[in-house]
């Protein structure tokens, strides 16, 4: 069946992207010098990687803090603080661990380095607001930035600005300690400045596009928030390396390990999607009628897998997530059709303020909502791509998984023989 092997791919996929080996592995490659460590770990993967790092450097990691968003901490790891806090957009208890860590990096003594664990998330989890910005101030820029099309680079180089930690502002504040940074990638093309607004990593983006951005977006500031975005963030980091441990590519590459064990002829499209969710649903849909009409681009049957991070310029007020609205795009497109699956998932579990992780939808997705006499089209319109894949009975829910590496996609075509 399409659909069961469709659903071993998807887990199989998560599971080689949870973080756990990859610390462990790639701690061994940090260079560390000093005998005692404060461990920072941020971001959706947080409490995993933190975990990992705990088991494997035992009694070295003396004290530290996780800062996860909620619901994503697993339970107690013994000397390390937990917090949960707001993502997408940061809310006080971001501000408050973010805080607590300051303070305890701050009384370190000489003895000690810093380990730090990156994952994507950090952005809204980890933060302080510059001078004269309010939390409001942050909230209301985010919430603009994350409705308007901009993609994460672009979101990312405004917040690195109204803030007190990233941009590599941390390293500065922690400076000369060290800083040892293990990063599990969500951006693609794994850019160090831009994953969780790289607290620890310099800025290359410069005033003038910072405010080109803002304009291009149409984002509404005040004074003090145009003051701050034109501060420059500092250029000079020599107290920070950095080791990428993994990204969407691991992802997409266990995806077509484990179709090509199925039986499935494969074919990587791309792991740096990143245009309007709705024109990539149509995109597969595309291709999805080449294949049964030709058996192009790849002999059925196929599994046609990209990753990437599409953007959502969000205009309605319905709920949804970006591989909801994907998924829900390409239904529209195979209403009807045989021999078809599709499913488009963030890889942390939930996508878009919703409890799905995306959508897995086939050819009667959308003859299951007509039958129902509902408009399918309405909810692509009104963002609401949550309550019409609900409807249709096809969201893909899987829980806070515990890793953060952005969205796969998968499409299998064509019985098996
Ligand atoms: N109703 C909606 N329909 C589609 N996408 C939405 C909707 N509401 C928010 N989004 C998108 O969800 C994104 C945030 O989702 P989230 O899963 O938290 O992102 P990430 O996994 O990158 O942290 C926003 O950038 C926004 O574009
Ligand atoms: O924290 C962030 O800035 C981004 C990218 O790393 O992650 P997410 O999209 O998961 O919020
Ligand atoms: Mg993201």
């Amino acid at each position: 069946m399409l659909i069961g092997d469709l659903k071993e791919i998807i887990d199989y996929s998560i599971e080689s992207v949870l973080p756990e080996n990859a610390v462990k592995s790639n701690l061994k490659k940090l260079n560390i010098k000093e005998e005692k460590l404060f461990l920072l770990s941020i971001g959706k993967a947080a409490w995993r990687m933190a975990n990992a790092a705990k088991e494997e450097l035992k009694g070295k990691i003396k004290n530290g803090i996780v800062i996860t968003k909620y619901y994503h901490s697993q339970g107690n790891i013994e000397d390390i603080e937990i917090y949960e806090a707001g993502h997408p957009i940061p809310d006080e208890n971001s501000i408050r661990a973010t805080e607590k860590a300051l303070e305890l990096i701050e009384n370190l003594n000489d003895e000690y380095g810093i380990l730090f664990l990156i994952s994507g998330g950090g952005s809204a989890l980890f933060e302080l607001p510059e001078e004269r910005i309010t939390l409001e101030d942050l909230q209301d820029i985010t919430d603009q930035l994350l409705r308007s099309g901009a993609d994460i680079t672009e979101i990312n180089a405004i917040r690195k600005r109204l803030s007190k930690v990233k941009g590599g502002k941390l390293a500065e504040l922690a400076y000369p300690k060290k800083i040892y940074a293990l990063v599990l990638s969500d951006v693609l093309g794994d850019r160090l400045d831009s994953i969780a607004s790289g607290p620890t990593y310099k800025d290359e983006i410069t005033t003038e596009k910072v405010l080109e951005i803002m304009k291009r977006y149409d984002i509404k500031m005040n004074e003090n928030l145009k003051k701050a975005l034109e501060k420059e963030t500092p250029k000079n980091i020599s107290n920070a390396q950095h080791i990428i441990i993994g990204s969407v590519k691991v992802a997409c590459d266990s995806a077509i390990n484990k179709a090509k064990e199925l039986g499935y002829n494969t074919l990587l499209l791309t792991t740096t999607l990143n245009c309007e969710a709705k024109e990539a649903g149509k995109f597969f849909a595309n291709i999805a009628l080449e294949e049964l009409k030709s058996d192009n681009p790849i002999k059925k049957p196929c599994a046609i897998i990209a990753g990437g991070e599409t953007v959502v310029s969000v205009k309605g007020n319905g709920l949804g997530g970006r591989n909801q609205e994907l998924a829900y795009s390409f239904a529209l497109e195979v209403e009807g059709l045989n021999n078809i699956v599709f499913a488009s998932i963030g890889t942390d579990g939930t996508d878009g303020p919703t409890d799905a992780a995306g959508g897995i939808v086939d050819g009667n997705t959308i003859l299951s909502l007509r039958k129902k006499v509902i408009d399918p089209l309405v909810f692509l319109e009104n963002n609401d791509t949550y309550n019409g894949l609900k409807e249709a009975n096809a969201l893909l829910k899987l829980g806070p998984t515990g890793t953060n590496v952005n969205d796969l996609m998968i499409l299998l075509v064509g019985e098996k023989l």
